[in-house]
Parts: structure tokens; sequence; C-alpha cells
């Protein structure tokens, strides 16, 4: 899994938010994004998987120019977001919220219905087993029956994490899964993004809570104003004075 991003631009009436930002996932597969309120870090995520398009600037995952192809298209390539306020469907269980998030499949086209039931019904075994591992594997199987729209905050995040992993995504771009987390789950939730990260899974991770940040990813990326404004290992980064500057005059804005 590579992801490398060259020279992404995007501009709102003239105001460049994200501004030629080029940046690549290492081979551990665990790098922060950083930056004060307003830096371009979520727009960045837009442009990676195409829930945006950049104005300038190229994408490419696993050696493939994705430039041009939509959100659908680089999900089905391997890559799917997260948002801050997590989609779940409130109604459905965490169990079928795993369910429903499963890749297109071969029974959802009306013709298989009438023409391949038996293999409609394999597959949605397959899907359920796939759903009761991620259930196991997040420790979510208390609640697996639960509307979802009652998980508690931090349930929510992890339930996030599920749904991504029930595309098959092997890279995943978390925007914010420790904000509203009380501690003892952001130490779940960081733990099983090791435990993926060890499988192979990469992570691109937005996060204002540094102190979990850093202890995650091996590298971090600053982002002010629509620029990268520093990379490289943690403690180094964060003892930037440009870095420093950055969020001291975030806070004062
Ligand atoms: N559709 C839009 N039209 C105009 N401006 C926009 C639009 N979307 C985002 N912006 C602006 O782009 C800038 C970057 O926003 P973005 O949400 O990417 O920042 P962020 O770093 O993720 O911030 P936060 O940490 O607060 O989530 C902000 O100034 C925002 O107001």
């Amino acid at each position: 899994m590579t992801l490398v991003l060259s020279g992404l631009t995007k501009a709102y009436g003239g105001l460049r938010v994200v501004d030629n930002v080029s940046l690549s996932i290492p081979s551990d597969g665990l790098v922060g994004v950083i930056g004060p309120n307003g830096a371009g870090k979520s727009t960045l995520f837009s442009l990676a998987t195409g829930f945006l398009a950049a104005d300038s600037g190229t994408v490419s995952f696993d050696g493939r120019d994705l430039t041009a192809v939509p959100a659908t298209g680089r999900a089905r390539a391997g890559m799917v977001r997260t948002f801050q306020v997590p989609r779940e469907f409130t109604h459905l269980t965490v169990r079928e919220n795993l369910m429903a998030a499963a890749p297109d499949q071969a029974g959802e086209g009306l013709l298989a219905v009438f023409f391949r039931p038996g293999a409609i019904a394999a597959e949605e075994r397959a899907i359920a087993a796939r759903a009761d591992e991620t259930l196991a594997f997040l420790r979510l199987d208390a609640v697996a029956g639960t509307p979802a729209g009652r998980l508690s905050g931090g349930q929510k995040k992890l339930l996030e994490l599920g749904r991504a992993l029930m595309t098959g995504a092997r890279l995943i771009l978390l925007d914010e899964p420790f904000a509203g987390v009380n501690p003892v789950l952001i130490e779940e939730l960081s733990a099983r993004i090791r435990d993926l990260a060890a499988r192979g899974v990469g992570f691109l991770i937005i996060e204002h809570d540094l102190r979990a940040l850093t202890r995650l990813v091996s590298t971090l990326h600053v982002m002010d104003r629509g620029r990268l404004i520093a990379s490289g290992a943690p403690a180094a980064v964060l003892a930037e004075p440009a870095v420093r500057d950055a969020y001291l005059g975030g806070a004062a804005a």
C-alpha cells in the first residue's frame, strides 16, 4: 500500500486552502497530520479520497494514478476516509451497520436475485462472518445488537473504523478519531490501529490530541494555512520553531 499525494492544491475564491501539498505514506503505515483549525487538513483528506476534485496535483495509490477516479472508485481501490462526525446509520444495529458497509455485492443487481439466489446467500454468509470477526476484533460484540445511535462517542469511533475495515480498505484516513473519546477507549482504538498497521493496513490520521497521536504515529506532517510546514519524526517536528509559531498564532487568532 502506497499513497503518494503530489502538489495537491484547492482554492476557494482565490484562497488556497490546500496549497501544493505533497506527501507519501511510509512502509510502517502510521502517519499523522496536525495543524491549527482551518489549516486545510480535512480538505486534504477530501482531495486524497476523491470527495473533492483538486485544482491541480495528483493522487496515486499502489502505483496507479487515481487523480481522475471518483470517490467510489478510490474506495474500491482500497482507500477510504472517515469523517469528524461519524456517519453511521443510527437506527440500524452495530452489526447491521458493519454489514451495510461491505462493498458492492453480487446480490445487489435485480437480475441476480432471480438467477443467482445461491450466490447471494453465500455472499451474505461471508459478509456476516466478516462482520462477526470485525465485532470481535474491535471488542464490540457486547453491543452488536444495539442501535448505533445509542453508542457512546468512543464506541461510534470504533464502529467507524469497523465500517472502513468492512470495505477491505488497505489505507484508512481517520479524521479526528479521538475527539470526544474517553482516555480508556483512546487506548483501545490506538491498540487496534497498531494491530492493523502491523498487518499491513496504512493509516493517515488527523488529530488535535497531540499526546495520543504522537504516541501512535512514526511520521507527522504539520499544515498551516494550506501548506505543509514541517514533516518528520513527531518529537523533532513538534520542537520546530515554525510549528510552535503556527500553534501560538492559531491560539491567538
Ligand atoms: N466549501 C468551502 N468553501 C469555502 N471555504 C471552505 C470550504 N470548505 C472549507 N473551506 C475553508 O478552507 C479552510 C480549510 O478548512 P478545513 O476544514 O480543511 O480545515 P481543517 O484543518 O480540517 O480544520 P479543523 O481542524 O478546524 O477541522 C478553512 O478556512 C475553511 O473555512
